[in-house]
């Protein structure tokens, strides 16, 4: 898959294509399926299909300070898109002067000049250009005038004890900020996974008897609510199972909020400076302050054997 930093990359010959815009953090099953339709029609159409996506996050732009916590960083995004059978990712940078830029500007300079968009693939709630003014009933007329088809993908719906709510990185976001990490995976199709460096902790986790990795979190990152979680880490090419814990470690007063996970039953390992994953499969408890560091070791034993048991299940 090629990936173009802004529109100068994309090659002086690059002909037409079909597109599909958006932020995408997440790629989750209802973003799957808008790509997987125009990875589907671009190959009816004999043409590649690109993803457009913007770096930073349009709303920083347009409220700064307002960076959303992200749900996957670019390269993951990437990564995902190239499962899903995509030709190219063009990631714009996300400038004022870009934000300025009327639908209409939006659609000459972009999808017209550059991507010569042969179709554009959307879901119904699509905007696009300054102040969020455009949207799919603009974009299908100006593919009338430009030669470009405009196929709108419904939205996937949440089921009934979700309250039909419509699937959306907002939502997800705030499942995984509540801590809801099992729906957060139904509407991502995968766990949420939050990577990062090993870095070194206090040094405290190795005399508890349970070594924790601490992973050293991108800016941004959408990170569950403190609490033990079963899940995966991932590290040298292995999933390992895993107990992780986030948060402030208030049994010894800590004040940083960290990331740990204990790869289950596994000794000798050395991950620091590795960049690992950790995927969260399900949530077990909420942090706590035990009155004898013995309350907390046997708890923290007890973590150990659900996580493994709730990792078993899910294999
Ligand atoms: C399964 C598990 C459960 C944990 N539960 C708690 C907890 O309830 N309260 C707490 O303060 N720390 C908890 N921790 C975090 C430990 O305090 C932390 O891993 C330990 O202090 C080691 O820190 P270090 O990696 O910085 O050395 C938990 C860690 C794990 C792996
Ligand atoms: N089973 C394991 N799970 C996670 N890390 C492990 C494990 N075994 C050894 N390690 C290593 O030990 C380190 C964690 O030990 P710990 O005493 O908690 O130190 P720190 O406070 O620096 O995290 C990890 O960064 C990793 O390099």
């Amino acid at each position: 898959m090629q990936r173009w930093r802004g529109l100068e990359d994309i090659p002086e010959d690059w002909g037409r294509s079909v597109v599909t815009i958006g932020s995408y953090d997440g790629v989750h099953r209802g973003h799957q399926l808008i790509i997987r339709h125009a990875v589907e029609r671009a190959r009816e159409l004999g043409v590649p299909s690109v993803v457009v996506t913007f770096d930073p996050h349009p709303s920083e732009v347009v409220r700064p300070g307002s960076h959303p916590p992200l749900l996957a960083p670019h390269h993951r995004r990437a990564e995902l898109m190239t499962e899903l059978g995509v030709d190219a990712v063009l990631i714009l940078p996300f400038t004022t002067e870009f934000s300025k830029l009327s639908p209409a500007e939006f659609v000459v300079k972009v999808l017209v000049d550059r991507l010569h968009a042969k179709a554009v693939v959307e879901g119904p709630n699509f905007r696009f250009g300054h102040k969020a003014a455009g949207n799919v009933e603009f974009l299908t007329a100006q593919g009338k005038v430009y030669d470009f088809e405009v196929e709108v993908v419904d939205l996937v719906v949440r089921g009934e004890a979700g309250g039909g709510e419509p699937f959306s990185s907002t939502l997800t976001r705030r499942l995984v900020g509540a801590g809801d990490v099992a729906g957060a995976a139904e509407i991502l199709g995968r766990p949420h996974r939050v990577e990062g460096v090993v870095v070194r902790g206090a040094q405290r986790g190795r005399e508890l008897g349970f070594p924790t990795a601490n992973v050293e979190t991108l800016p941004h990152t959408a990170i569950p609510a403190d609490g033990v979680y079963a899940g995966w880490l991932h590290a040298a090419g292995e999933a390992m199972p895993a107990a992780i814990s986030v948060g402030t470690n208030p049994q010894f007063d800590g004040t940083e909020r960290t990331v740990e996970a204990y790869a289950i039953d596994r000794v000798g390992l050395d991950l620091y400076g590795l960049h690992v994953a950790v995927d969260f499969l399900a949530f077990v408890r909420g942090q706590a302050k035990f009155d004898s560091l013995e309350g907390l070791l046997e708890q923290m034993a007890q973590d150990v054997k659900r996580c493994r048991e709730l990792v078993a299940a899910a294999e």
